[in-house]
């Protein structure tokens, strides 16, 4: 049979397939082959009954993260507050670039619009432009929790895998417990383990909501170390890699080169200058970074 896994709890995999929950356990030449079935993967499976079965083969995985450990997710939904926390573009642009790497199409949502002023929302209503411009989803509503709001963030969710990420108090939780009020009891669980994921059981899940799944623990931080020669960074920014080809010298960094489409797209306002900033700090970061040496083989 062929099923997706939907949770995983020490060392057994629920495999939904076909309307029906499956308990499953990873063949023994997984663990020799030091392949771990992640939830979210599509498997192979073999069952007599719901109860007890085996899965035979991983399907090939889409991607995979680490935190929280789930396959095949297709979207980041970034929570951002405007306000407590104090916004920042920097960490929300290092959040945006940790899903690129990970090909996870982000989306972004703001909360707590009611603590600031309808001036301060006008700003954030620009910045939200800037970022649609890209090509992310922006969701922003003058009021938190707006049903125009929600109803977007329902339609983005369905038919898709979503982790849910934000700085801690961004409002990850309430944001969740709005979405799927008919899932009261689950989005209890929901709140523990997306507020205190790393404490409470190494249990991890894939919660159906608003006819997607979302992860019950919420995603990696943008403060994970990157990894990556900073000539590569450009391929992160979206906006960047579609300027590129316009640049004079074949791998432009956008930083010295004359004739630089990025540099003069920021000049021009096209591109946000915000992004622009986090970029070169980026650069600059990735650049005084120790070096990783592996070993030869
Ligand atoms: N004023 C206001 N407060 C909010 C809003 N959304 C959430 N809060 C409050 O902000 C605090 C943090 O919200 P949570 O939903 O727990 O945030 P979280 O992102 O899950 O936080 P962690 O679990 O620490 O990662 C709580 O006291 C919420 O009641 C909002 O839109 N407006
Ligand atoms: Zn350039």
């Amino acid at each position: 049979m062929e099923g997706q896994i939907r949770q995983s709890l020490s060392g057994f995999y629920d495999v939904f397939s076909d309307g029906t929950l499956y308990r499953t356990r990873a063949r023994g030449n997984f663990r020799k082959k030091r392949i771990t079935p992640l939830v979210g993967d599509r498997v192979e499976f073999e069952s007599e009954t719901p109860k007890e079965g085996y899965i035979l083969k991983i399907l090939p995985r889409h991607n995979a993260l680490t935190r929280p450990p789930v396959a095949n997710v297709d979207q980041g939904i970034v929570v951002t507050a405007v306000k407590a926390p104090d916004f920042s573009t920097n960490l929300l642009d290092r959040q945006l670039i940790a899903l690129e790497i990970s090909q996870i199409a982000p989306v972004i949502y703001f909360t707590k619009t009611d603590l600031i002023t309808p001036a301060e929302i006008a700003k954030f209503e620009t910045l939200a432009a800037g970022y649609r411009e890209i090509g992310y989803p922006v969701i922003l509503t003058a009021q938190p929790f707006e049903q125009t709001g929600l109803a977007q963030l329902r339609e983005l969710l369905k038919d898709r895998v979503s982790v849910i990420m934000g700085q801690t108090g961004a409002g990850k939780s309430t944001l969740l417990n709005h979405i799927a009020p008919d899932l009261k009891l689950a989005t209890g669980e929901i709140s523990t383990a997306l507020n205190r994921g790393r404490h409470t059981t190494r249990k991890v899940s894939l919660m159906p909501v608003a006819g997607g799944l979302v992860a019950d623990t919420p995603g990696f931080s943008s403060y994970d170390t990157l990894t990556l020669d900073y000539r590569e960074l450009g391929q992160y920014f979206p906006e960047f890699a579609a300027l590129a080809p316009q640049c004079r010298f074949r791998g432009c960094v956008h930083i010295n080169e004359p004739n630089c489409a990025v540099k003069a797209a920021v000049d021009a306002g096209t591109v946000l200058q915000s992004r622009y900033a986090t970029y070169l700090q980026l650069v600059t970061l990735l650049k005084n970074q120790k070096p990783v040496y592996h070993k030869k083989k």
